[in-house]
């Protein structure tokens, strides 16, 4: 159960969910380990806190299924490397957290011995009771679904307190605030709300996924230094829909 006395940690388990977009830094394509670094520092603080933290990365740094698709490939094999370009992030985290000290590990949606483990739920909540992080990649392991779908359904799964959504604005505004600088930040939003206003920021399937089940959700800027932590703890930071 959530807690919310000040001295104590809002979420005892979280699933956070990390765009690819986000591993990229200044580059255009691939993986910055800098912005690794400055991760598993922010993930790092809150394991340090005896927070439980399942991650769910994204691929959109590598490849997108739908943009593969619109330049002619065939959708569901875009998808597959969509979900294949997961792993590859995935694998880069557990290094970059590994070394930083964090006992990690990597479960896959799609079966691949000898690289990553194959996701198994229970396993799962026993390595995070452990104090491990474990890492959800390849999505949901099936074409047509985001990792924000996937980081909802992981996140239920696991009975995570929150999924929070790291990612390049510091919240849901009534507008796509990179298309309209007159656009207004929301503290918090129902999920009816996101719905009926037809804010952008996660795909509908996740949304709904997360109505259906009561999973609260936070979309934050994680490249705000120790706002991961002033989420846990309590604090005000991104938006909360419930
Ligand atoms: N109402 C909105 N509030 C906040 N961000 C929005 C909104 N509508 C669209 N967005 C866009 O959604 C993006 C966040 O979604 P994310 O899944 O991280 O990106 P992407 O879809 O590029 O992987 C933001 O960068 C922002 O440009
Ligand atoms: O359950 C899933 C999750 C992801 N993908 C594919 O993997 C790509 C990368 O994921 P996403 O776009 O969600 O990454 P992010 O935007 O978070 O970087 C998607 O575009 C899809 O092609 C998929 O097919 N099924």
């Amino acid at each position: 159960m959530p807690t919310s006395s000040k001295n104590q940690p809002r979420y005892n388990r979280v699933l956070l969910k990390l765009s690819g977009e986000a591993l990229m830094g200044e580059h255009d394509f691939g993986i910055d380990p800098k912005v690794l670094d400055r991760m598993a520092l922010e993930i790092g603080a809150l394991i340090g806190i005896g927070i439980q933290v399942g991650l769910v990365i994204g691929g959109g740094n590598l490849f997108r299924g739908a943009s593969l698709s619109d330049a002619g490939m065939d959708r569901v094999t875009g998808d597959h490397m969509g979900m294949l370009a997961t792993v590859m992030n995935g694998l880069a985290m557990r290094d970059a957290l590994e070394r930083s000290n964090i006992r990690t590990r990597v479960m896959s949606a799609i079966p691949m011995s000898g690289i990553v483990e194959h996701y198994d739920r229970r396993r799962a909540v026993r390595d995070l009771k452990d104090g491990d992080v474990v890492i959800f990649c390849a999505g949901t392991g099936n074409p047509f679904f985001t990792t924000d779908s996937a980081a909802c359904l992981r996140g239920i799964e696991i009975q995570a307190d929150a999924v929070l959504k790291a990612t390049k604005v510091d919240g849901v505004y009534s507008a796509d605030p990179y298309l309209d600088p007159t656009a207004e930040k929301y503290d918090k939003l129902s999920y009816d709300e996101v719905l009926d206003k037809k804010l952008g920021v996660m795909d509908l399937t996740a949304i709904l996924l997360a109505r259906d089940h009561g999973m609260p959700l936070r979309v934050f800027d994680m490249n705000r230094p120790g706002a991961l932590t002033r989420i846990v703890t309590g604090e005000k930071e991104g938006t909360l829909i419930e």
